[in-house]
């Protein structure tokens, strides 16, 4: 299959029905799912010529976690959903990419299985703080101790994203036989439901940073002033992101966001940002405006349901392929040397 395209046609084809409307829907009338696709579009890209810059080389060190390529795997829930062998799949494919997988907090597998099952696998561990911080800092050992080199913080999340989709077709829990195998302290007869939390504050970010050694990555914040505070509270990276459009709708496109964002960051700390990214020309369009590397949810789900582990591999080895070919076309040597001059909104 050429494109990501095809894997989610593929993927469509596989799942039942409520499973895929889950992956690819989001909240509301799905204003942002569309809008972040749709904002990479309006941009053009401007190459330079002669420029003898030889063939790329894509690697990246973010947070002392190298990586072979700028595009991470973006923390996703339920991959059991996708493929048997869910989460585990996923990082065996990250690990034969060389790139980082983000485990969701809400995985199917537990980190530590997860860890098992993909030595030398470079995980960061997605957390949703929990109001009982003492049940936060069980999760939190468990992810230290399978060998997770970074905290992935999402503060998007005060309360689920109302998703009509998954209301009109009932699906609201995993099937029998399927749990988040990360809720719990340590005792797997102790799983707990996820608890979304308004009360969740900057607080608690401090709380974690003196709970971890883990560098922190803020994701989900998209406001500049946000970020200004992520500063103050410590953070090691921010992660732009609206979650895929998934928590609220009508929060603009990631990639409209970014050079706001990078503008208020002012190199401090790394700049992440996931939604809408499909192709290798958006890849090098969000780093071309200030993204020190990029992750993909979906498509990752849609290489995972649509051919397992070498699904996943596939649809990493696409992107590779696609930025690799993108810089070239562009001149550049390396996705450090992408800036904003190579970018037209049009
Ligand atoms: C099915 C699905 C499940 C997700 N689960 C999580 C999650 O558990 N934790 C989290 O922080 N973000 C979660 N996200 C959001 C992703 O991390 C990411 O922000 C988003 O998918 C990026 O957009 P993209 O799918 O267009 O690449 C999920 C997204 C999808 C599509
Ligand atoms: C009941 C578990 C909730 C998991 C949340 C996963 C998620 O973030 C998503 O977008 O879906």
């Amino acid at each position: 299959m050429p494109a990501i395209r095809d894997f989610e046609a593929a993927a469509r084809d596989r799942l039942d029905p409520a499973h895929y409307d889950y992956f690819a829907g989001g909240a509301g009338d799905e204003v942002t799912v569309k809008a972040n696709e749709a904002a990479f579009a309006r941009l053009a890209l401007l190459p330079r010529v002669l420029r003898g810059a030889g063939s790329p080389r894509l690697g990246v060190t973010l947070l002392g976690s190298r990586a072979a390529m700028p595009v991470l795997v973006a923390p996703t829930a339920f991959h059991r959903l996708a493929d048997p062998e869910g989460e585990k799949a996923t990082a065996r494919a990250a690990a034969a990419a060389e790139t980082i997988m983000i485990v969701s907090m809400a995985a199917t597998v537990a980190v530590e299985d997860v860890a098992a099952a993909a030595p030398g696998a470079t995980l960061w561990f997605q957390l949703y703080v929990q109001p009982d911080m003492a049940f936060t800092e069980a999760v939190v050992r468990r992810a230290e101790k399978a060998g997770c080199a970074a905290l992935v913080v999402t503060v998007d999340s005060p309360a689920r994203g109302r998703r009509d989709q998954d209301v009109r077709n009932g699906f609201e829990d995993l099937p029998e036989g399927m749990r988040c195998e990360n809720l719990h302290d340590g005792d797997p007869e102790s799983v707990r439901p996820i608890d979304m939390s308004p009360a969740i504050s900057w607080e608690h970010v401090d709380l974690l940073r003196r709970m971890t050694r883990l560098p922190i990555v803020l994701k989900g914040v998209t406001h500049p002033a946000d970020a200004r505070l992520a500063l103050d509270h410590g953070v090691s990276a921010l992660y732009v992101s609206n979650h895929g459009g998934r928590q609220l709708d009508t929060v603009p496109a990631t990639v409209d966001l970014l050079p706001e964002i990078v503008a208020a960051v002012g190199g401090a700390v790394p700049v992440l940002m996931d939604g809408g990214i499909r192709r290798g020309t958006d890849v090098v369009k969000a780093m071309a405006l200030g993204a020190s590397a990029v992750a993909v949810g979906r498509p990752v789900i849609w290489g995972l349901a649509a051919g397992g582990e070498c699904g996943v591999a596939r649809v990493l080895e696409l992107l590779r392929d696609e930025v690799e070919h993108a810089l070239t076309l562009c001149g550049l040597a390396s996705p450090h040397d992408l800036e904003p001059g190579l970018v037209r909104r049009c």
